[in-house]
C-alpha cells in the first residue's frame, strides 16, 4: 500500500511526474511490502496472486468406523482382539507353504494387481470398520479378487493377527466419511499425489515366529535368486522362523540370515519375490546412495507411468545394473552409509528435511549370526525412509487421507518436520490446516504436532487455515487453542489474512477470539480493516467496523482508512467509514485528504459523496494543490469540485454577511415543526432568558374550570366537517374552511372560536380543531435591525392560516402588577370574573418574539379548546392577510399599548402608514394624553405600562377582550 506512490503517479493529475523520486518512495512501507506501489491494480504484493491452489479432493478410502491393522484385502478383524495394538502379521506354516507358487508368478501380473486394486496397497494396511466387521467378512469372501498368489483356501485358519484402533472415540466428522463411497481421484492431482497412491515394499517387515511352522533345523531359506533368467533356490539353513517378503504381492518367505540382511537391503524384487543379486536388474537411489533393487518388469505402474516398487520414486531415474555371478556375494554396499538420528534436543520446528541433509543409512555391518530383528526394530533404521516418510505423512496430511496419516503416526513418523512443498516448507499440520481437513489436524495434534509452529514465512496452521478459508480448521484449531496474535513475515495476523482475502466466515470465527487484536497493525502499518477496504470485501468492512474497528488509525504513510477507501473508489465503504467518525479531513504525508485521493483517481461516487458530508475541497497538500487541482480538467469530478468550489465561495460570501445558525430548534423537539433561530445582525445569541413551553403553564393555582360536564360540545354522530353544522342545541360549529383557514372579515372583530373538544361526539379528526392542532406552519426566530428578535415565516401563507399561539404564565392580574417587565404580558380579559393575563418573559413559546407591526399581518383570537372557562382563553394568531416566506410577522399591540411605551421608544415597524414612529408619536402626543382613558382602539392585545414598576398607570380595557386599556 502506498498512497503516494500513487499520489506521484496520478495520470489524472499528471503531477509529479517529472520530480526525481521522493523521501517517500523509499519508506519502509515499499521495501517492506516490495509491491508495485506506482500502480493501483498491484497495490499489495498479495499473497492471493502467489498462493497456489492447495484444496485437494479430499480422498476417502473405504467406510471405516475402526482401523484394524491387517494384511491387505485378506480378513476382518476379529470382534474379540484388544484395541491400540499394532503387530506384524502373522501368518501360519500351512500357508507359507502354499505361497510357494508366488514364485512363479510373472512381474507383469503384478504391476497389473497394482493398479486394479489402487486403493489396496502394498505395504499399507487397511482400515475395517469396527461395526461393519462381520459383513465386510462376507463381502471379502465375494469381493474384490484378492491379488494373485494371496488366494486364500476358504479353510484357512484364522490364524492372522489384527489389532484394531477404535476411531469411534475420536469423534470426527471423518468417521461420517469413513462409510461413504470412496471418492473418485480428482484427475488433477499431481505428478506427487500420484506417487503417493503408489505401494510401497515392506522390505523391513517381518512375521512373529510360528509355532505351527518346521523348526530351524528342518527348513532351508525359501529365497529364490535371479541371474540372467536364471533362478537359483538358496540352499543355506534357516535360524529363524520369522518371515519376511518385499511386497504384499508376493508371499512369506522364511530366509536364512544373509537373505534377511538382502531383505533388508531392498535387494528382493517386491514385484516378483526374486532377490537381484546377480545379473542385471534396476537399481533406484531416491536418496544418496540408497539402493533399491527391482527388475525392470516389475517396476510399479499406475496411470501408465512406472515407478519403483520400493520407494514410489520414478522408475526413469532407475539405473540398470549388471552384476557379475561370480562377484555378487562379495560386492560391498558402496552406497550405505550410516544414518544420524535425528538430534532429539533440537526443537521440533527447525527439523527441516532437505535433499541435501537427507540422512541414509548404512546398513549394520551384521553378521550372518546378528539378529535381523534387533536391527529392524532399533531406531537407528528409522530414519532410513526418513524423509520419504515425511514427506509422505505431509501429502497424506495435505490429501487428507487419514488412513495414511494414522498409519504413519501410529509407525512413529513426527509430525512436527517441515517439508519442502512448492513454495513452501511446512508441518503436516500446516498442510492439512490449509486444505482444511479437521479430522487430519486432530490426528496430527494427538500425535504431538505443534500448533504454533512457523512455517518458512512465519506462519502457523491457524494462519494457513485462515488464508485458505477453510472454516471448519480455523473453528477446530481456535477451539484446540490455537494462539491468534502471531504475525508472519509480513506482520500480518490470521485476521489480516482472512480480511485481506474477503473470508467472511472465517474472519467472523478469528473474531471470537482475536477480537483484541482487531486493531493490529502488519509492517505497513495496516490493520484488518485496512485490507478490506482495499480488497472491497464490503461486508469484511461492515463486520470489522461494527466489531470496533478504529476507522482512524495511521498507516506509515498517515494514511486513515477513508485514503484506502478514496483509493478504491468504494463509496459505500466510505459512507461506512464516515458514520463511524472517520476522518474525512484527515491528511496523509503528502498532505493529501481522502478528497485529493478520490479526485485524483477520478471515483466520481467518493467524490460527491464526501463533499455531500462537508469534505473541503479548499484544503491544500504539501504541493498547494486543492482536489480540483488533482483532477483531469473538464471531468465529471472536475465539474463536481468545481461546482462545489463555486458553491462553496457564494456561501462563505454569504456568511461574511453574517446569518449564523444559533439554533436549529428553540422549541427542543416540543413543537410539531423545527424553530430555527439565526442572527445576521449582530453577536446576540440565541435568547435564553425564558424556558420555550408549548403550553401556557401556571405557576400558582387558578382553578380554571376543566370540568367535562361544563363543556359545550357537539352532537354530530361522525363529525363537523360542515361548516354549518349545528349540531346539538349549542352553537358549536366549525369556523374553519376546509384547508383549516380562519375566513376573517377585516371590518368585524374577530371571533370568539370554541373548537371540538373531547366531549363532543365528533372524532379527533374533526374539521373543527385547529388551534389544539398545534404548529402546522414553518417558522424562524431571527434577530430584526431595529426591533431584537421576531419572527418570520418560511413559507408562503395564505390569509387566515393558524400561525401559533401566545403562550406563557397565567397569571393573575394584580400578580402582573407586580412583574417588573411588562414586555411580555398579555392582557386576558372577557369581563368575566377576575381579569388574567399571559406572562410570557419566564415561560413562553414563539409567539413571545411577535413585534407590533402597525400594518399586521397577524391578528390575536380567542380561541377555546379543552376547557371553556371564559376566564383562559387561549390566544391563537392567525394571518389576516396572505404572507410572503421570509416575511416578517407581527400583529397590533394597540393603541393603548403605545401610549404608554412611546415616552420610552417608538415604533420601529418601518411600515410606511406606521402610526408609532417617533415622526409620528410627538405629533399626536398631545391629543392621545387627553384622551388616553376613553380610547379604546381595536387589535391591540398587548398591554403596556411602561418599564417603571411604580410608574404604572396602565389599566385594562376590558371592551371586547381583545383590547387593553393602560
Ligand atoms: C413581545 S416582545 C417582542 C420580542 C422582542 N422584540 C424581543 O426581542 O424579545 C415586545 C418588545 O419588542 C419590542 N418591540 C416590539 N415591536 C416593536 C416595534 N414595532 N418597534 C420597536 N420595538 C418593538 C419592544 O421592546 C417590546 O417591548
Amino acid at each position: 500500500m502506498d498512497l503516494g506512490a500513487v499520489h506521484e503517479g496520478s495520470a489524472a493529475s499528471g503531477r509529479r511526474s517529472s520530480e526525481p523520486p521522493s523521501s517517500k518512495d523509499k519508506g519502509p512501507i515499499r521495501e517492506h511490502r516490495d509491491h508495485p506501489s506506482s500502480k493501483m491494480s498491484t497495490f499489495h504484493n498479495s499473497p492471493i496472486s502467489g498462493r497456489k491452489a492447495t484444496a485437494f479432493t479430499a480422498k476417502s478410502d473405504e467406510s471405516h468406523q475402526a482401523l484394524v491393522f491387517g494384511p491387505q484385502g485378506r480378513r476382518p478383524p476379529a470382534e474379540n482382539q484388544s484395541p491400540n495394538q499394532y503387530k506384524l502379521l502373522a501368518q501360519t506354516s500351512s500357508s507359507v507353504k502354499q505361497n510357494q507358487k508366488v514364485l512363479d508368478q510373472t512381474a507383469s501380473s503384478r504391476t497389473q494387481s497394482v493398479v486394479k486394486r489402487k486403493k489396496r496397497k502394498m505395504g499399507m494396511y487397511n482400515l475395517v470398520p469396527k461395526k461393519k466387521t462381520r459383513a465386510l467378512k462376507q463381502q471379502e469372501k465375494v469381493g474384490p479378487p484378492s491379488p494373485p498368489g494371496q488366494e486364500l483356501d476358504a479353510d484357512e485358519p484364522p490364524g492372522i493377527e489384527y489389532t484394531e484402533l477404535a476411531l469411534d472415540s475420536l469423534d470426527l466428522k471423518a468417521q461420517e466419511e469413513l462409510f461413504s463411497p470412496p471418492l473418485t481421484v480428482d484427475a488433477d492431482l499431481a505428478e506427487t499425489d500420484l506417487a503417493e497412491e503408489l505401494p510401497l515394499c515392506c522390505c523391513r517387515m517381518e512375521t512373529p515366529p510360528s509355532a505351527d511352522g518346521p523348526s530351524s533345523g528342518e527348513q532351508t531359506c525359501m529365497a529364490m535368486e535371479s541371474s540372467d533368467g536364471m533362478v537359483n533356490r538358496c540352499q543355506r539353513r534357516v535360524l529363524k522362523q520369522e518371515m519376511m517378503r518385499p511386497s504384499n504381492a508376493v508371499h512369506l518367505l522364511v530366509l536364512c540370515e544373509d537373505h534377511r540382511a538382502g531383505m533388508v537391503k531392498h535387494q528382493c524384487c517386491p514385484g516378483c519375490g526374486l532377490f537381484c543379486r546377480a545379473g542385471s536388474f534396476q537399481e533406484c537411489r531416491p536418496y544418496g546412495s540408497i539402493s533399491h533393487r527391482f527388475h525392470r518388469g516389475c517396476a510399479s505402474v499406475l496411470k501408465d507411468r512406472r515407478f519403483c516398487p520400493h520407494c514410489g520414486e520414478n522408475a526413469g531415474s532407475a539405473h540398470e545394473v549388471t552384476v557379475p555371478a561370480a562377484t555378487s556375494r562379495a560386492q560391498p554396499e558402496p552406497h550405505v552409509t550410516p544414518v544420524p538420528r535425528a538430534d532429539p534436543s533440537l526443537p521440533a520446528t527447525t527439523a527441516v528435511v532437505t535433499a541435501t541433509a537427507s540422512p541414509v543409512l548404512r546398513a549394520k555391518k551384521t553378521s550372518e549370526r546378528t539378529s535381523i530383528l534387533s536391527t529392524l526394530d532399533g531406531e537407528s533404521l528409522k530414519p532410513q525412509k526418513l524423509k520419504y516418510a515425511v514427506r509422505l505423512l505431509y501429502m497424506s496430511a495435505k490429501e487428507g487421507d487419514l488412513q495414511k496419516v494414522i498409519h504413519l503416526l501410529v509407525d512413529g513418523k513426527d509430525p512436527n518436520l517441515l517439508v519442502e512443498d512448492e513454495l513452501h516448507q511446512r508441518s503436516p499440520l500446516h498442510a492439512a490446516a490449509a486444505a482444511g481437513h479437521q479430522e487430519v489436524c486432530h490426528m496430527l495434534l494427538q500425535a504431538g504436532a505443534n500448533m504454533e509452529m512457523f512455517d518458512d514465512k512465519l506462519k502457523t496452521p491457524l494462519m494457513c487455515a485462515a488464508e485458505n478459508n477453510r472454516a471448519e480448521a480455523v473453528k477446530y484449531l481456535l477451539t484446540a487453542g490455537a494462539a491468534v496474535c502471531h504475525k508472519d513475515v509480513q506482520g500480518s495476523t490470521c485476521l489480516h489474512l482472512a480480511a485481506k482475502l474477503g473470508h467472511n466466515d472465517v474472519l467472523q470465527l478469528l473474531l471470537t477470539k482475536a477480537a483484541k487484536y482487531i486493531n493490529c497493525q502488519d509492517d505497513g502499518g495496516w490493520t484488518p480493516v485496512t485490507w478490506a477496504i482495499e480488497y472491497k470485501h464490503r461486508s469484511l468492512v461492515h463486520l470489522l467496523v461494527a466489531k470496533g474497528a478504529d476507522v482512524n488509525i495511521r498507516d506509515k504513510e498517515e494514511n486513515v482508512c477513508l485514503h484506502w477507501a478514496a483509493l478504491s473508489g468504494c463509496e459505500d465503504v466510505s459512507q461506512t467509514l464516515l458514520d463511524a467518525r472517520g476522518h474525512l479531513h484527515a491528511a496523509n504525508v503528502h498532505g493529501d485528504t481522502p478528497l485529493h485521493v478520490a479526485a485524483r483517481q477520478n471515483h466520481l461516487e467518493c467524490v460527491m459523496m464526501f463533499l455531500a458530508r462537508g469534505g473541503n475541497v479548499t484544503l491544500r497538500n504539501r504541493d498547494g494543490e486543492t482536489p480540483l487541482d488533482c483532477c483531469a480538467y473538464g471531468s465529471k469530478v472536475w465539474a463536481a469540485l468545481a461546482t462545489n468550489k463555486k458553491l462553496t465561495d457564494a456561501r462563505r460570501q454569504r456568511d461574511c454577511r453574517g446569518e449564523t445558525l444559533l439554533s436549529r430548534d428553540i422549541s427542543r423537539g416540543y413543537e410539531a415543526l423545527a424553530i430555527s433561530c439565526v442572527n445576521e445582525v449582530d453577536g446576540e445569541p440565541c435568547p435564553s432568558d425564558y424556558k420555550y413551553v408549548p403550553d401556557s403553564c401556571v405557576t400558582s393555582p387558578l382553578h380554571a374550570d376543566t370540568d367535562i360536564t361544563h363543556l359545550q360540545h357537539c352532537s354530530c354522530p361522525e363529525d363537523c366537517q360542515s361548516s354549518t353544522c349545528m349540531c346539538g342545541q349549542l352553537s358549536l360549529y366549525s369556523w374553519y374552511d376546509n384547508e383549516g383557514r380562519l375566513p376573517l372579515d377585516a371590518s368585524l372583530e374577530p371571533p370568539v372560536l370554541f373548537e371540538c373538544n373531547h366531549a363532543c361526539s365528533c372524532w379527533r379528526t374533526c374539521r373543527n380543531r385547529v388551534v389544539q392542532n398545534g404548529l402546522r406552519v414553518r417558522l424562524q426566530l431571527y434577530r430584526t435591525q431595529k426591533m431584537g428578535w421576531g419572527v418570520r415565516a418560511l413559507q408562503d401563507l395564505p390569509q387566515g392560516a393558524f400561525v401559533c399561539q401566545y403562550v406563557g404564565e397565567i397569571v393573575t392580574d394584580a400578580e402582573a402588577d407586580k412583574r417588573e417587565n411588562d414586555s411580555f404580558l398579555f392582557t386576558l380579559d372577557n369581563k368575566v370574573g377576575a381579569v388574567h393575563c399571559i406572562d410570557a418573559r419566564r415561560y413562553g413559546n414563539v409567539g413571545r418574539f411577535l413585534n407590533h407591526l402597525c400594518e399586521p399581518n397577524l391578528v390575536a383570537v380567542q380561541v377555546f379548546t379543552s376547557h371553556q372557562d371564559l376566564r383562559f382563553p387561549r390566544i391563537a394568531f392567525f394571518s389576516c392577510r396572505p404572507i410572503r416566506a421570509g416575511e416578517h410577522m407581527g400583529f397590533d399591540y394597540g393603541d393603548p399599548y403605545w401610549r404608554i411605551k412611546r415616552r420610552f421608544f417608538s415604533c420601529q415597524c418601518g411600515s410606511p402608514r406606521c402610526r408609532h414612529s417617533s415622526a409620528t408619536s410627538s405629533a399626536t402626543s398631545s391629543s392621545s394624553s387627553s384622551s388616553s382613558s376613553s380610547s379604546t382602539p381595536s387589535g391591540g392585545v398587548q398591554r403596556g405600562r411602561g418599564s417603571d414598576a411604580t410608574a404604572a398607570t396602565a389599566r385594562r380595557i376590558v371592551g371586547d377582550g381583545n383590547q387593553m386599556e393602560n
